[in-house]
């Protein structure tokens, strides 16, 4: 697993976006079918879509030929609620970009047959050939999508209970009112997650500090559900230095060092795939 530091928010989601962009134009070079990509919620990912927006607009990207997969969705909150992830996605990203709409996927977390949902969320990624790049962010307790501690680390799109400390977290977004924070949600399994090409997760701010130690200085474990990615043979977190506060120095100095040694900033994309 590369572990990628930069120096702060804004460079980090420069960093990603400007990855992802080149990962979409690199594809369609070679092939003609869709790039598909997996997407989160959250602040994290915001910087990383405003740059993605950016390079649109200066006309350096496209999404014509791109089909997304968001991660998860509260179950029962309508879509139209300022704080569903359907209003958070095409707010902060698709209303900005040309990807056409038919090619947006997101869990629907208000119709009647949430099992049957779940499963035809997997066979249609199946159906485009599996995700090329899954983008995620993480919760303060090392949850990727809503795949809370416990989850298991082969799971596959379902129905999630969330907890008290994610209910608690995101009770920012509901005026700070938990009762106003869904206790369901749909997402998709740590299986699909890993299953995915690459996964690239953003991990910004101290309040993630705990978390990324324990994902990338503790064993694989379902208590902290980031922590699979040591499994997958591509998977990158990129974190801004508020969030290594928990790593040991040795650990810190070791992932600055390796990318001191192997990548030259012009070259660096080119170099990574010798990098995992
Ligand atoms: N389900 C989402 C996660 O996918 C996301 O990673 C997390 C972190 O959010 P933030 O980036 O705002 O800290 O929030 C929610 O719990």
């Amino acid at each position: 697993m590369r572990l990628l530091i930069q120096n702060n928010y804004d460079l980090l989601s420069k960093w990603v976006a400007d990855y992802i962009a080149d990962k979409i134009k690199k594809h369609q070079e070679k092939h003609s079918r869709p790039f598909v990509l997996g997407l989160p919620t959250g602040s994290s990912p915001i910087g990383t879509y405003r740059e993605l927006i950016a390079l649109h607009k200066n006309g350096q990207l496209s999404f014509n030929n791109v089909i997304t997969f968001n991660m998860d969705e509260y179950v029962d909150l309508e879509e139209t609620h300022p704080e569903s992830y359907h209003s958070f996605m095409y707010h902060h990203f698709f209303d900005h970009i040309d990807i056409p709409r038919e090619n947006i996927n997101i869990l629907d977390g208000n119709c009647e047959d949430l099992a049957l949902e779940c499963s035809q969320y997997e066979e249609k990624i199946k159906a485009v050939g599996g995700i090329d790049l899954f983008l995620g962010g993480i919760g303060t307790d090392g949850h990727i999508a809503f795949n809370e501690p416990g989850s298991s680390l082969s799971s596959r799109t379902r129905v999630k209970t969330l907890n008290t400390e994610t209910r608690q977290v995101n009770s920012r977004f509901f005026d700070n009112d938990i009762n106003k924070v869904p206790k369901l949600a749909l997402t998709v399994g740590v299986g699909t997650v890993m299953d995915a090409k690459e996964v690239v997760v953003i991990v910004s701010g101290h309040q993630k500090a705990r978390a990324l130690h324990k994902a990338v200085e503790g064993g694989v474990s379902h208590m902290w559900t980031l922590s699979a990615l040591q499994l997958h043979n591509k998977a990158m977190i990129v974190c801004d230095e508020d969030a290594t506060i928990d790593l040991k120095v040795g650990t810190y100095k070791y992932f600055k060092d390796i990318e001191r040694n192997n990548i030259e900033p012009e070259k660096g994309k080119e170099l990574d795939k010798y990098l995992h």
